[in-house]
Formats: structure tokens, sequence, C-alpha cells
């Protein structure tokens, strides 16, 4: 059974009152995996010329896109070439994206020369740091109150070696419009979840985001006649960033779809949840910016002493951050 949208809860990155904020998150973060974030400090006029970037550099002829080739984790991945659900036996999935990292532990933005020409597409690359810059900076920003939700210092992520110079990797994604005829299914993005803290993702609007939920706050889940628990399901057609200030009316920004990762999963023995999500294919266009920030990669990610006990010990052993990444990576391309 396909349910139609969920209800994400909303954080607001401004308010005055970081502790029932960090009561908030916790609550989203135990419940779904998944809130959005208002007030994050990215303006719609930044939001809006990102967007029109990405357009542009999408429609470029794919001869120009493949000069720029993904080189460690840098640069253009075409179509069909990257395969989110790695157990799955469809096809790579359907669509094109652009990576744009920072430099290995440090919050420099540096794309080892995977730029597109200024005289191809002027600003574009300047126009993709300052987002790089403004995203990450919400993003440390929201690792505090998140620390706060755990019952944590609010520097207790930056101590662990995790924010001083973190990696933050901005991905440009292109999902295209006309559905494949074929006896597979196509997914945009195939079930996943993210690796690494946080995803702080904005999109064109366009609807296809479904996150995978075992249990919705306060609903009772069926149960089949084994007496086993339903299979979980897909919701979340309607995930997307503008909805909410549609509904709103009043804001002059969208808000971001932020979502917890393996990572931070692994912090917290999966209190948290890096819940799997995947982008189905609508039939219409659609483009969207995913911001991945994950810990300095020299940080250890291991079990947090609030989060483990006798009765539940830790379910992971300690990781390098850098080390988990890149196994992470290595494993989702096809070609
Ligand atoms: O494009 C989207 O909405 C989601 C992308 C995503 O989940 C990812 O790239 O990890
Ligand atoms: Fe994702």
């Amino acid at each position: 059974m396909m349910r139609e949208s969920i209800q994400l809860p909303i954080i607001d990155l401004t308010s005055p009152d970081p502790i029932s904020t960090a009561r908030a998150i916790r609550q989203a973060c135990v419940d779904v995996g998944f809130f959005y974030l208002i007030n994050h400090g990215v303006d719609e006029r930044l939001f809006k010329k990102v967007l029109e970037q990405n357009k542009k550099f999408f429609s470029l002829p794919l001869e120009d896109k493949m000069k720029l080739v993904r080189r460690n984790h840098r640069g253009y991945t075409p179509l069909y070439a990257e395969k989110l659900d790695t157990s799955s036996t469809s096809q790579g999935d359907s669509k094109e994206s652009f990576y744009i990292g920072s430099l290995e532990g440090k919050s420099v933005v540096s794309n080892l020369n995977q730029w597109p020409a200024e005289e191809v597409l002027p600003s574009w690359r300047s126009t993709m740091e300052d987002y790089h810059r403004r995203v990450l900076d919400a993003g440390i920003r929201l690792i505090s109150l998140i620390a706060l939700a755990l019952d944590l210092d609010e520097d207790f992520f930056h101590k662990a070696g995790a924010c001083d110079s973190p990696n933050g990797f901005l991905r440009l994604l292109h999902y295209p419009g006309e559905l494949q005829l074929s006896e597979q299914v196509v997914y945009g993005a195939s079930a996943h979840s993210d690796y690494g803290m946080l995803t702080l993702l904005a999109t064109d609007g366009v609807g296809g985001l479904q996150a995978q939920l075992t249990g919705l706050p306060g609903e009772i889940q069926p149960t089949s006649d084994m007496g086993r628990c339903a299979s979980p399901q897909w919701v979340g057609q309607s995930i997307t960033a503008n909805g909410r200030s549609r509904r709103r009316k009043c804001q002059n920004f969208s808000a971001f779809i932020v979502n917890i990762g393996d990572m931070m999963e692994r912090w917290t023995n999966c209190l948290f949840r890096s819940t799997l999500h995947r982008v189905m294919p609508t039939g219409q266009e659609r483009y969207s910016m995913a911001f991945f920030l994950d810990p300095n990669p020299d940080c250890v990610v291991e079990c947090l002493k609030s989060c483990c006990s006798d009765s539940s010990p830790p379910r992971f052993p300690p990781i390098r951050a850098g080390e988990y990444l890149e196994e992470r990576l290595k494993v989702t391309y096809v070609s």
C-alpha cells in the first residue's frame, strides 16, 4: 500500500529555545529520521541561482559533461552509471549527477579541477562555492542541536573531531522526465540510506522522494495473519522542499529536507534512524541538490555512551569516518 504523504516535523534553526528545538529534533530522528529545516540562512535568491545553474550544467552536451567525468568522487556521473541500491538487480539509476567536494579534511571547497569552464558557464563555480559554504554552515549549526538532542554538550561533535573540518559533498542531481519503457523497474534513485552524519536536501518542488517507514508516529502498525509486523511502507510522494512554503505562503525561502545518515545511526546505536529512501520517476523532469555533511575523515565514529547499556550493547565497531565513506562509495558505481 502506498501512502500519499507524510507530515515531517519542522525545525527552526533560529528558534530562541534550543532545548525544546532539540527535543523536537530527537523525536523526529527517533521516529522518522527526516525533518524539514527552516530559517537555515540560505536565502531564496541563492537557492534559485543554484537551481538555474544546476539546470544549465545538465543541459550541456553529453560530451562536454563527460570531460568532467567523476574522478576521486568529484565531477560528473552519467545516467545509469550509479546504483544506490547495491542489492537490487535492476539497471543503474535514472539520474545524472555532479559532485562538488571539500578538500580532504578541510572546509575549503576543492573540486580537483573538476569544474565547468568559466566561458561555458559563467559564475557557475562561484555560485556553487557560495552555496556549498552556506549549507555547510547551516549543517554545522544543526549538528550542535543534534548534540543537545542526544543529551550531549552542544560542542560534542566538534570535540569528537567531526566538525572542525568536516567533509561536505554537494551533489547536483537531474532526473530526466521521460519514463523508459522497460520490463524492469527503473528508479530515479533506488532505495538507499545516506552514509554520513546529515543530509540537507533542496529540490525544485517536483515530487517523487519517498521514505520507508516501519511505523508512523501514533499509528498502529497492521499485523499480518502470521502476527508479524506488516512490511514497511513507502511514504511521501510529496516530500518536497517547497511544499511547506507554498502552504504557509509567508516564507521567502524554501525548507531543507534533512535526514540522518548511517554514521549518525552508528554513533547513536540506531536510536536515530538512517531511513531508507528512494526517488520514483513521476514522468516529470526533476532537479535537486543534496548536501552530505560527513565527519572529518580522521574522526572515529563509535557508539555514544548514552546510547548503549548491558542490555543494548554497541551494534557496530568503532570506525574511521574516511574509511567508512570510501567503502560505501566504492560499491555504489555500476561502471
Ligand atoms: O534527489 C533527491 O531528492 C534525493 C537524492 C538522494 O537521496 C541522494 O542523492 O542521496
Ligand atoms: Fe539519499
